[in-house]
C-alpha cells in the first residue's frame, strides 16, 4: 500500500497500534498475576484501566509527534478519575508504562521523546484527545482498550484506531493481541485459554489494517520482546469467508447480555436458519474475525436508548467492508460516521456479514422478529 494517499498516515497508524499491543500485554499479564489496582470504575459504573489510560496517552502522544500537534483526536478517555487525589499511584503507573512504551519506539520504526514525559505532559496527552469529530476535517478515532472487561479477566480485547476524512472512515486499524495468528484460531482460543508460551511464539496477537478504497484487508503478527517490527514484510491479505449457507454459518454476539439483546438475536438466528451456538467474543475483534473469514455475522442490538459510540465501530466497520463484507443498521443502511462521537441516527442494531446473501436474509429476519416481539 506504499506510495498511496494517506500511507503516511497508515504507516504510522500501524506501528504506533503494535506499540500499544505490546503496553496491554504487560499490563494484562501483570493485571492477572498481581490482582493489583489497575482497575478504576467510571460514573457510568463501566471499568477503565491502567492500560486504557496508557494506551490513549502513549497513541496521542506518537500520532502528535509523527503527524503533527495539530491533529484531530477523538478518544474515549478522559482525566477525570486519573487526576484525581485518590488516584495518585494509578497515575504513577499509568506514567511508567508510558515512557516504557515510548522508549520503545525505535523497535517500532518510530521516533519517541528524547526525556521521559513528566506526569502533567501524560495527562496533557490524553485530554487533548477531546475532540467530538464531525463531518468535515480529519479526525483520529481511538478506542484505547476495548473490551476492557475481557481484557481485566484475561480474555480477548482490541486497540481500535480509525482516521475519519470528510465524515467517512479512511484508515482502519485493529490490534487484538489474544488473537491467534491462525485459520480459526478464535474458536479454538474459545476452548483453550491462550497459553504463555504460544503468546511469545508469534502464535497469538495480530495487527488487522485497512485502507478505504484498497479493497484489500491485511493481518501482522505482533513481535515479542527484543524484536523489530519488520513491516509490512510479514503481512497476510484476509478476506471474508465465502460461506452463504445460513446452517454453515457462525455468529459472533457480546459476551454480556446488558450490551446485546441476545434472546432477540438468538430469535433471528433461528428465523434465518443459523444452526450454530453463537460465538460470544468481547471487544471489536469481532469484527475482525468477521474481516479474516473465521465467522460470517456479528449482531448487536443494544437497549433502546443507548446511543452507539463511533470509536467502538469505526476501524472494525472499515476492515469487513474492505475484505469483501457488508455492514449496515438493522434497517438495511451504511452506518454513518460523520455526526460526532455517536452513530447517529442508527436503527436498532449492527448487521455485519460476510457477503451480501446472508446480509439480506439477516434484514428481512429482523425485520419480521421485530413485528412479531413488538404485536
Ligand atoms: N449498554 C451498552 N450497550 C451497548 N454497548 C455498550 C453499553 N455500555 C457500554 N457499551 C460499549 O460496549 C463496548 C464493549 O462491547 P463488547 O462487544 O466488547 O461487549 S461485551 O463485553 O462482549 O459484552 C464497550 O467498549 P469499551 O468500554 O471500550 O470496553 C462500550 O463502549
Ligand atoms: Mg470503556
Ligand atoms: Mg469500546
Ligand atoms: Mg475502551
Amino acid at each position: 500500500m506504499e506510495n498511496e494517499e494517506y500511507s503516511k498516515e497508515l504507516n504510522v497508524a500501524v506501528r504506533v497500534v503494535h506499540m500499544a499491543c505490546s503496553l496491554c500485554e504487560k499490563v494484562q499479564k501483570q493485571l492477572i498475576s498481581t490482582n493489583s489496582d489497575q482497575v478504576k470504575s467510571k460514573d457510568d459504573h463501566s471499568l477503565v484501566t491502567v492500560a486504557d489510560w496508557s494506551v490513549q496517552a502513549t497513541v496521542s502522544w506518537m500520532l502528535s509527534k509523527a503527524l503533527g500537534s495539530q491533529i484531530s483526536i477523538v478518544a474515549e478517555e478522559d482525566t477525570q478519575t486519573l487526576s484525581s487525589p485518590e488516584s495518585s499511584s494509578v497515575l504513577a503507573k499509568v506514567v511508567s508504562a508510558v515512557n516504557g512504551c515510548l522508549a520503545e519506539a525505535p523497535r517500532f520504526g518510530l521516533q519517541g521523546p528524547d526525556n521521559a514525559l513528566s506526569a502533567s505532559q501524560v495527562l496533557d496527552a490524553i485530554s487533548r484527545c477531546n475532540s467530538l469529530g464531525g463531518p468535515t476535517g480529519q479526525h483520529w478515532v481511538l478506542d484505547p482498550v476495548d473490551g476492557t472487561l475481557g481484557f481485566v479477566r484475561g480474555d480477548q480485547y482490541a486497540v481500535a484506531l480509525a482516521m475519519i476524512d470528510g465524515g467517512e472512515v479512511i484508515i482502519g486499524v485493529l490490534g487484538c493481541p489474544n488473537y491467534p495468528v491462525k485459520d480459526d484460531g478464535l474458536k479454538q482460543y474459545g476452548q483453550q485459554k491462550v497459553s504463555l508460551s504460544n503468546k511469545s511464539s508469534g502464535e497469538v496477537g495480530c495487527v488487522m489494517y485497512t485502507r478505504k478504497g484498497s479493497r484489500k484487508a491485511w493481518m501482522q503478527p505482533l513481535i515479542h520482546y527484543d524484536q523489530r517490527l519488520e513491516w509490512p514484510n510479514s503481512a497476510k491479505p484476509v478476506q471474508v469467508s465465502s460461506i452463504s449457507n445460513p446452517a454453515l454459518a457462525t455468529f459472533c454476539e457480546p459476551v454480556e447480555k446488558t450490551n446485546s439483546d441476545h434472546s432477540f438475536a438468538a430469535g433471528v438466528a433461528c428465523n434465518v436458519g443459523l444452526r450454530k451456538k453463537p460465538l460470544r467474543v468481547y471487544s471489536m475483534v469481532k469484527y475482525a474475525a468477521i474481516a479474516r473469514g473465521e465467522a460470517e455475522i456479528y449482531m448487536r442490538f443494544a437497549r433502546s436508548g443507548y446511543k452507539e459510540k463511533i470509536w467502538d465501530h469505526a476501524a472494525g466497520v472499515l476492515l469487513v467492508l474492505e475484505a469483501g463484507g457488508v455492514v449496515t443498521d438493522a434497517g438495511g443502511r451504511p452506518l454513518d460516521f460523520s455526526k460526532g462521537i455517536y452513530l447517529e441516527g442508527l436503527d436498532r442494531g449492527i448487521i455485519a456479514c460476510s457477503g451480501l446473501q446472508l446480509h439480506e436474509k439477516l434484514i428481512g429476519a429482523v425485520y419480521a422478529s421485530w413485528e412479531s416481539s413488538n404485536l
